[in-house]
C-alpha cells in the first residue's frame, strides 16, 4: 500500500518546544541536548554502535507538508519525524544515513555510517532525503573539512557531488534527473 500511515501520537515540534513537558523518545537510544537560541538543540548517541548498525527504525512519523522539522520520502512526500530524530543536525560529514530505499516504509532505518560512541552527536545529510530547503536552507555551521557552505537541499548539489555521499535516497537522483531531462 502506498498510502503513509498516520499515528495519533502529537507531533514533536522543535525549536520553541519546552524542555520541560518533552517526552524523549528512545530513552535508551539518544537523548536531546536542549540549547537556548531558535533551533540550536541537537541529538546526542547514548549507546555505542558499529559501523552499518541500524540505529533505529523510522516509526511513527506522520504526513506533512515540507515543514523545519519534516523529512521528504518520495518525490513530492514529506513526514513529520515525529521522534527525537527531528533534533539531529544536519552534517556535510554525518555519522548517519537515513535509508529510505525500501518499497516497505517498515523497512526504513537510520544506520551508523561509522562507530559511534556514547556522547557523540548524531548527525545526518539533510540534501540526502531533502529536494528543496525548507525557507532556503541555513548557513551550515557543521564545521567539518566537507562542509558545503550554504545548505539549499539536494537541488544545489550537482549529481557528482550527490555521489560523494552514502544513502543518497533514489527520489533525490529522480529528481534531479526529471530537472536534467
Ligand atoms: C530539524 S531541525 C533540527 C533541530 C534543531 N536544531 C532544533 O533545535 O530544533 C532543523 C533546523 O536546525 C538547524 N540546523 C540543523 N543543522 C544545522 C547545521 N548544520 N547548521 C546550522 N543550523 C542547523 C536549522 O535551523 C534547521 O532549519
Amino acid at each position: 500500500m502506498s498510502v503513509l500511515t498516520a499515528t495519533a501520537a502529537p507531533v514533536i515540534s522543535t525549536g520553541s518546544m519546552p524542555q520541560e513537558t518533552h517526552k524523549p523518545s528512545h530513552p535508551d537510544t539518544f537523548k536531546v541536548v536542549f540549547t537556548p537560541g531558535e533551533f540550536m538543540s541537537s541529538l546526542i548517541s547514548l549507546k555505542d554502535f558499529k559501523k552499518g548498525d541500524v540505529v533505529t527504525m523510522i516509526t511513527g512519523y506522520i504526513p506533512s507538508e515540507r515543514t523545519r522539522t519534516s523529512i521528504q520520502v518520495g518525490l513530492r512526500q514529506h513526514v513529520e519525524w515525529n521522534t527525537d530524530m527531528v533534533f539531529a543536525q544536519h552534517s556535510c560529514n554525518p555519522n548517519l544515513g537515513v535509508d529510505l530505499q525500501y518499497e516497505n516504509k517498515d523497512e526504513w532505518r537510520v544506520v551508523a555510517l561509522r562507530d559511534i560512541k556514547v556522547g557523540d552527536y548524531l548527525t545526518w545529510f539533510y540534501p540526502s532525503t531533502e529536494w528543496d530547503a525548507w525557507g532556503g536552507g541555513f548557513p551550515c555551521s557543521c564545521g567539518t573539512s566537507r562542509c558545503i557552505g550554504h545548505y539549499k537541499g539536494g537541488k544545489g548539489m550537482t549529481l557528482e557531488q550527490l555521489a560523494t555521499y552514502e544513502y543518497i535516497n533514489p527520489h533525490i537522483i529522480d529528481l534531479h534527473k526529471l530537472e536534467d531531462a
